[in-house]
Order: structure tokens, then C-alpha cells, then sequence
């Protein structure tokens, strides 16, 4: 059903919001059988307490009054034993319920918040892109884990309400059955009300999600430092402070409106049923008056009545926040039913032994909100042992490339083969796992040494000599022997003892990382952003070392290094418009060959008349 229509009120919208309470029973039921079977239990028995200790007071009232004439006390004794009894048991089952309700309640909130990051992890990076998608997520975010337990808090609350309502108006029903009647119908007078006000207040939550996540970007921006330092420099801080808060009175709006109409609504059907509970108490009153009741019925009835009248409005109230909150659980279904699963993922079963060849097919890949091509017509060869340097102007479609290789994206026209079958029939994981890459945008894991590394290779995570080898070929070695925990080393800026690195270091580590993995196939892109010249020579040729019976792909502004590759992809708006080794594209005289004479010029200060030598700056 779409979200929209639900702001109507009719019986399909509210079977639309109950219909998930099977869903959530199971998916509580899988969370934990045992807490769960205590606390329904338990919610029953505290059920029939309250009508316990009602005709326990009522007998106890009349006992007294019987004990003032026949002088006897003891049966007064035992009436009073049995009081406190109920009462004791009533503590005894609340203590256990506290203590199995925050034990589950943990339990419910980590299961979920894991089964959230298990979804996204499912997700593929353009669903991830996707704004829609991301919007889902924070609803799942900001919802699910308190609205579930409160659904769940309802759903016992509804059941011990029932039986607490069935049992109280016997009491009134045997006495005067259509008092029990007026009892149970009049809160259902503020139904719809309150029904309406609920939708309400979803759709008001629904709309929040991108503003939600607009607000915590821009937290975000001033607790991250390089985002901090911007916005230092910058003298953004006003800014964003005042953007944040304009984002933050918005919900404040709504919220108030929304607590108008609460108090609103509120009132009027307060003052309705405290009109009909007062006649109905009044005429208890009058007839104990003119003696047709003993005083201790009267009593258990006012105690009887006010039970009845306030079990069912609480159980119209749960009825009502379970159905709002309905609406808020299935966007938590929502997003984890979100389809994940590409047409062809059934089909990825070819499992490699060895990346030997990788091969571009005419292909052809357009971002969904773009309006040319990232990518079209590519067409190429690399086999095992030749090294291959993609070069363009930015944007050119460069990384998108990688991207395809690495199966970030799928949904591409022509065809990507790896040892000459299409990589649509390949299994994924087999395929990353054969591929060491580093991305121009690397994480910096704000984690220890060990972890930066040792990502690279999950199982090899504990091997320090492996680690150390690849930090080596990085040549970061060096650097990592000097901290003071070495691989232990907590890094970053965001947790105790860290030690901050320079941007040439991360980079080295997110190599290294690269470089630790067994794989066929090494892709760096813009490798040397970050390293000074001496330190991406030393990469490269490392690189190079590490690719000689293997393939190896990199993306490099720096012709330095562009102009040993086996073969270098000239790309221009997504399209390959030259192709070949240096000197082959030297000689071509077109776009390499430009690009190449522009970044060497600007080295090139002038020729020494003396000796026509050129002067490099
Ligand atoms: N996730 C994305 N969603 C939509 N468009 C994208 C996305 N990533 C890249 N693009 C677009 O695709 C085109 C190619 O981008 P790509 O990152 O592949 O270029 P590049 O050659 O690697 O550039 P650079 O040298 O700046 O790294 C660009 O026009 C860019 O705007």
C-alpha cells in the first residue's frame, strides 16, 4: 500500500497496520524463546492480580464489619494475610519482569541493529548510492529499535489488559450488566481520534528521514577533524550551526502541532468519560444509600468499575500505539526486504582457480542520474604479467572502470571477460577475492596497524610476519617499527591513544593493505596523490615487482610513472581515444602525447642558452 494512502482512516488501513503482527512475533520468537515465553507468563499472572486484591479488599472490608459483631478477629487475620500475599507476589513477578525486560530488551536491540548492518552490507554500491535507499536506512535507524520493543511491551500489556478487563467486569456484570457495557464501549469513542492523530504522527516521522540525515551530516562534518579543520579555515562554523538549527526547529514545529492536537483531543474525551464514570459511581453511592448494598461491595464495585473504565481505555490506547507503531516497524521490514539480488546473481556459480586474462567488450555503463555514458564503447585485452595505466582528464571515467572489474557495479551492456568467460557468471566473492585494490578514496580505519593491514587478508590477520612484508613492500615498514606498539598501534585521531598519520602514510598503509592479499590482480588508483615523488617511484616499482607474473592496473595523473606500462588507456568523456605503450602514443602525437608535454613543461623553466640544457624546477 502506498505510504500516502494511509493517511486515510478506514478498516483496510488499520487491518494494512496489524497485518505485520505475526511478523513481529516471529521475529521476536527467533530473537529469544525463552525471555520471551517468561514475560508473556509472567504478564498473565500480574493480569489477574489486580481483581485479586480488589476481592480480597472487599472481603476484607466486609470481614471487619462482620468481626465487629461476633467478636471474633482471626478471620480477619487470614483475610489480611491473604492482602499482603497478593501484594508480595505482585512485587516478586515485577522484579523478575524488570529484569527479563532489560535483558531482552538489550538482546532485541543488538539483534536488530545487526541484522540493519547485515542488510547494508547486502546492499550493492549503486542501491547504497541511492538517496531513496539511504533515506530507508535511517528510518530503520531512528525507529526500529525502541519501536519494536515498545510494540512488543504492547502486545503483553494487551493480553494481561484483557484478561484484567475480562475479570473485572464480571465483577460488574454480575451485579448490573449494561454499567459493564457502558464501561467497555465508552473509550472507544476516541478511537478514530486518536487513530488519526497516530498516522499523523508517523507521516510527520516518515518525512523527517532525509532532513534527519542532512542534521547528522552536518554533526558529522564538525566531528570529523578534516571536516572540523575546513571548517575552521573557512569560518564555516556559523553556518553550519545555524543550518543544523534550522533543520532541528522544524521538528520542533511539527512536534508542537502535533502536541496540540493531542491535548486537544485529550480533553474532550476526558471530560466525556469522566462524566459517565462519575453517574455510574453516583448510583453505586445511591444504592448502597438506600441499602441495597453491603459497604464493602461498595467498595470492590467503585474499585471494580474505575478497573474497567481504565483497562479498556489503556487497551484502546495499546491498540492505538500498536498500530502507529505498525507503521513505523514495516519500514524496518521495508528495508530489510529490500530486494539485493541482481537477475543474474543466481547464475555467478564459475569459480576461479587464477585470474589469467581480463578482457573489455564494447562496454558500455551510464550512472542512473547521469546524462551521458561514464563509460562506452571500451573495448581491450590485459593477460597475466602486463601492467596497464588508465589516464584521462578527471572524470574521464577512470575509476568507474575499476569499478566494473571489481563488480562494484553490474548492470553494464556488452561484456567483461575474465580468463575469457563473462564475468556476469562469476561468483563475486571468488572474483574479489583474487583482486587487491586501492581506491583513490581509501579508508583510513580508525583502528590499529594490525587491522589497517591485515583487512587486506582476514585469515592472515594474526600472521606478523605476513604483515610486515606487505607493509614492507608499501614501505611503511619503517614507519610502523618506530611507533611504540608497532602493529598494536591504535591510529587515528578518534580514540584513545591514537597516533595520527600524514596523508602519504595512510596511503602507504592502505597499500600495504592492498599488497597483503593473495591476489591475481593489483589495481591502485591515483596511488600517489598523497606520496611525495621519491615515495611513488618506490611504490611503483614495488608495483611493478609485484605484478611481474601477475596483472596489474593503475590510475596515475603522473606521467612518471604512466610511461612504464605495458599499455596505457587514453580516456576522454568515458571513451578510449588512444591505446598503446608510451612511445607508441608518443609518436601518435594526440592527446597523451599533449597531456604528457603539458605536465613535463610545467617542470621545464627554460633552456640554459649556454648549454641548451633544460632547467627543471
Ligand atoms: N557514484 C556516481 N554516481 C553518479 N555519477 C558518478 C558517480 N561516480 C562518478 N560519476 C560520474 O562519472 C563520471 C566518471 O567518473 P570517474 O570517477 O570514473 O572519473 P575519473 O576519470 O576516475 O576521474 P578522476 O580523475 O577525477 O578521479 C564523472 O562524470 C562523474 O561525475
Amino acid at each position: 500500500m502506498a505510504t500516502k494512502q494511509l493517511q486515510d482512516f478506514s478498516l483496510s488501513n488499520i487491518w494494512y497496520t496489524i497485518r505485520s503482527w505475526p511478523r513481529v512475533l516471529k521475529l521476536l520468537w527467533d530473537i529469544h524463546k525463552g525471555y520471551l515465553s517468561i514475560l508473556i507468563l509472567i504478564n498473565i499472572l500480574q493480569a489477574v492480580v489486580p481483581v485479586l486484591s480488589l476481592l480480597a479488599t472487599q472481603n476484607l472490608v466486609n470481614q471487619v464489619m462482620v468481626a465487629q459483631k461476633t467478636g471474633d478477629f482471626s478471620l480477619v487475620l487470614w483475610g489480611f494475610g491473604f492482602l499482603i500475599g497478593i501484594g508480595l507476589c505482585n512485587e516478586l513477578l515485577n522484579i523478575i519482569e524488570n529484569y527479563c525486560n532489560s535483558i531482552f530488551k538489550t538482546i532485541l536491540s543488538n539483534t536488530l541493529g545487526y541484522k540493519i548492518m547485515e542488510k547494508s552490507t547486502q546492499l550493492k554500491l549503486a542501491d547504497f548510492e541511492d538517496p531513496n535507499i539511504q533515506d530507508d536506512l535511517k528510518r530503520a535507524q531512528m525507529e526500529a529499535n525502541y519501536r519494536i520493543f515498545e510494540i512488543f511491551s504492547q502486545m503483553i500489556a494487551f493480553v494481561s489488559g484483557v484478561v484484567t478487563l475480562i475479570s473485572a467486569v464480571s465483577v460488574v456484570a454480575v451485579w448490573k450488566w449494561w454499567i459493564a457495557v457502558i464501561l467497555m464501549i465508552t473509550p472507544f469513542i476516541s478511537f478514530i481520534s486518536f487513530f488519526r492523530l497516530g498516522q499523523e504522527r508517523f507521516f510527520v516521522q516518515y518525512k523527517r528521514a532525509s532532513r534527519f540525515r542532512f542534521s547528522w551530516y552536518l554533526f558529522f562534518l564538525i566531528s570529523k577533524d578534516n571536516g572540523f579543520r575546513e571548517i575552521k579555515l573557512f569560518g564555516l562554523e556559523k553556518y553550519i550551526l545555524n543550518k543544523y538549527n534550522k533543520i532541528n526547529e522544524t521538528f520542533l514545529t511539527e512536534d508542537r502541532n502535533l502536541a496540540k492536537k493531542q491535548v486537544k483531543i485529550s480533553l474532550t474525551f476526558e471530560f466525556l468519560d469522566h462524566i459517565v464514570i462519575g453517574s455510574i459511581i453516583l448510583f453505586i453511592l445511591w444504592t448502597t444509600f438506600i441499602g441495597k448494598m453491603l459497604i464493602g461491595n461498595l467498595v470492590g464495585m467503585v474499585q471494580a468499575v474505575n478497573l474497567t473504565y481504565s483497562t479498556s481505555n489503556t487497551l484502546i490506547h495499546n491498540v492505538l500505539t500498536l498500530c502507529e507503531n505498525n507503521l513505523f516497524i514495516q519500514q524496518l521490514f521495508h528495508y530489510l526486504d529490500l530486494t539485493t539480488k541482481s537477475k543474474s546473481d543466481s547464475l555467478k556459480d564459475i569459480e576461479l582457480s587464477t585470474i589469467e586474462s581480463i578482457e573489455f567488450r564494447n562496454v558500455y555503463f551510464q550512472y542512473p542520474d547521469m546524462d551521458r555514458p561514464a563509460l562506452n564503447r571500451i573495448s581491450f585485452t590485459l593477460k597475466k604479467g602486463e601492467t596497464l595505466a588508465l589516464v584521462g582528464e578527471n572524470g574521464s571515467g577512470k575509476s568507474t572502470l575499476v569499478k566494473l572489474i571489481t563488480q562494484l557495479y553490474d548492470d553494464f551492456q556488452g561484456d567483461i571477460l575474465i580468463n575469457g568467460i563473462s564475468i556476469k557468471s562469476i561468483d563475486v566473492t571468488e572474483l574479489r577475492r583474487k583482486i587487491g585494490v586501492v581506491f583513490q578514496d581509501f579508508v583510513q580505519y580508525e583502528m590499529p596497524v594490525r587491522s589497517n593491514i591485515g583487512f587486506g587478508d582476514l585469515d592472515r590477520m594474526d600472521d606478523d610476519q605476513a604483515l610486515l612484508d606487505a607493509a614492507q613492500k608499501a614501505g611503511i615498514q619503517s614507519v610502523i617499527e618506530q611507533m611504540p606498539k608497532r602493529l598494536e598501534t591504535q591510529l587515528g585521531q578518534w580514540f584513545d591513544e591514537s597516533l595520527q598519520l600524514s596523508g602519504g602514510q595512510w596511503q602507504r598503509l592502505a597499500i600495504a593493505r592492498a599488497f597483503m592479499r593473495k591476489a591475481d590482480l593489483y589495481i591502485l588508483d591515483e596511488p600517489s596523490s598523497f606520496l611525495d615523488p621519491k615515495a611513488e617511484m618506490d611504490v611503483f616499482n614495488r608495483f611493478k615487482e609485484l605484478v611481474t607474473d601477475k596483472l596489474g592496473i593503475f590510475i596515475s595523473h603522473r606521467f612518471s610513472s604512466v610511461r612504464f606500462a605495458d599499455k596505457i588507456l587514453v580516456l576522454d568523456q568515458g571513451e578510449i581515444v588512444e591505446q598503446g605503450t608510451h612511445r607508441e602514443l608518443m609518436a601518435l602525437d594526440g592527446l597523451y602525447a599533449e597531456l604528457y608535454q603539458l605536465q613535463v613543461s610545467s617542470y621545464i623553466m627554460e633552456k640554459d642558452k649556454q648549454t641548451n640544457q633544460e632547467i627543471y624546477m
